[in-house]
C-alpha cells in the first residue's frame, strides 16, 4: 500500500472532526489519525467518518497522543470553545494549559512537521506552541484571519454579486477582537472594492463589525462554529501537501512586529514561505499596531 502523508488532528470535538470531515469530501489523498484526550470520542468520530471516505481515497482512524508527533501535519484544535458573550481571549488561561499537555504528550515531534493551530486565541497560542515544539516559526502556523476573510469576501459578494473567488479583501491582524479589514487594498475583479457604486456611501466600520460578530451570533445561537473553520483547514491542509503556495490569511511570525500575526502569506511543503505586506492606509496601520500591541501583551506573559 502506498504510504500517504500522515494528518494528526488532535481534538476531535466539533472543530477537529469537522476538518476530518471536510479533508475527505475534499478527497486529501492522506491518512488522518485522530485524537482526543477522551479517547472514546475520538473513536466514535474515526468510526462515524469512515462512513464517508468512499468518495475519497482518504483513510482515518482514532490514535493514542503517542502516535501524533511523527506526523506530517499536525492540527491542533484541542481546547475550550467560548461561552456566548465570551471573546477568544479569555481563553488563554485554560487553553495555555490544554496546549502545554499537548505538547509533552506528541514529544518527540517530527523535525519536518507542520504545526496548524486552530484552538484559540490563535496567534498567542501558535506563539506557544513554537516555542515548546522547538520547531522553526515557519513550521507553526495558525489558522488565523482565513475565516474571518471568507466571512468578509461573502458579505461583499453579496453587496456585489460576484463570487467570493474573485474577491481579493483581507481581514488582518488577530482573529480576534481587535481585527480589521484592509479596505484600501481590497479589489474586486482587479477594481478597488471602494470604487464600486455599492460601496460610494458604504458604512466600512458597520461591515468591519458585523464581520467580527459573525461568530459571536452564532455562538449565541448554536453554542460553537465549526463548518467554516473545517473548510478552511482543509484548505490551508491542502496547499502543503500539493505545495501549491496559496495565499491565506493565516498567523504567522512577523520579524518586524516580533511576534505571530494574521497576515496573507503563501504556504507549500515548507509551511509558510512568504509572508506579504499587504499596503495599508494611515487608520489601517493604526488598527495593525493596535493588533500587535495587543497580541505581545499578552505572549510577553507566556515566554
Ligand atoms: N481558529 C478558528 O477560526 C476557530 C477556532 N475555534 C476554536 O477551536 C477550539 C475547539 O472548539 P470545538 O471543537 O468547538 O470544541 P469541542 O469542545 O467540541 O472540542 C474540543 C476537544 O478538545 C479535546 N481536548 C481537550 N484537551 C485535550 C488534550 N489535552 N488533548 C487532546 N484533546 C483534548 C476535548 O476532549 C474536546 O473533544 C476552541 O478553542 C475554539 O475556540 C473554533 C472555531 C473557529
Ligand atoms: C469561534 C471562532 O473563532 C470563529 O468562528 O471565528
Amino acid at each position: 500500500m502506498l504510504s500517504r502523508t500522515k494528518v494528526a488532528i488532535i481534538g476531535s470535538g466539533a472543530v477537529g472532526s469537522s476538518i476530518a470531515y471536510a479533508m475527505i469530501l475534499r478527497q486529501l489523498p492522506v491518512e488522518i489519525l485522530l485524537n482526543d484526550i477522551d479517547a472514546k470520542r475520538a473513536e466514535g468520530e474515526a468510526l462515524d467518518l469512515s462512513d464517508s471516505t468512499f468518495v475519497a481515497s482518504t483513510t482515518v482512524r482514532s490514535v493514542p497522543a503517542s502516535e501524533v508527533g511523527q506526523s506530517d501535519i499536525i492540527v491542533i484544535t484541542a481546547g475550550a470553545k467560548q461561552n456566548p458573550g465570551e471573546s477568544r481571549a479569555n481563553l488563554i488561561d485554560r487553553n495555555y494549559r490544554i496546549m502545554k499537555s499537548v505538547m509533552g504528550s506528541i514529544q518527540p515531534i517530527n523535525p519536518k512537521a507542520k504545526i496548524i493551530i486552530v484552538a484559540n486565541p490563535v496567534e498567542i497560542l501558535c506563539h506557544i506552541a513554537q516555542k515548546l515544539s522547538g520547531l522553526p516559526r515557519n513550521q507553526v502556523f495558525g489558522s488565523g484571519t482565513f475565516l474571518d476573510s471568507a466571512r468578509l469576501r461573502l458579505r461583499i459578494a453579496k453587496t456585489l454579486k460576484i463570487h467570493e473567488t474573485s474577491i481579493h479583501c483581507y481581514v488582518i491582524g488577530e482573529h480576534g477582537d481587535n481585527q480589521f479589514v484592509a479596505w484600501s487594498s481590497g479589489q474586486a475583479g482587479g477594481a478597488s472594492i471602494l470604487s464600486f457604486d455599492e460601496f460610494q456611501n458604504a458604512d466600512l466600520d458597520a461591515i468591519t463589525h458585523e464581520v467580527a460578530r459573525k461568530a459571536y451570533e452564532i455562538i449565541d445561537r448554536k453554542g460553537a462554529t465549526y463548518y467554516g473553520i473545517g473548510a478552511c483547514v482543509a484548505n490551508l491542509t491542502e496547499s502543503v501537501l500539493y505545495d501549491s503556495a496559496r495565499v491565506f490569511p493565516v498567523s504567522c511570525f512577523d520579524p518586524r512586529a516580533q511576534c505571530y500575526v494574521s497576515t496573507p502569506a503563501s504556504l507549500g511543503v515548507n509551511g509558510v514561505q512568504r509572508a506579504i505586506e499587504v499596503p495599508m492606509n494611515e487608520s489601517e496601520k493604526e488598527a495593525f499596531n493596535k493588533a500587535v500591541t495587543s497580541i505581545k501583551s499578552i505572549t510577553d506573559k507566556y515566554d
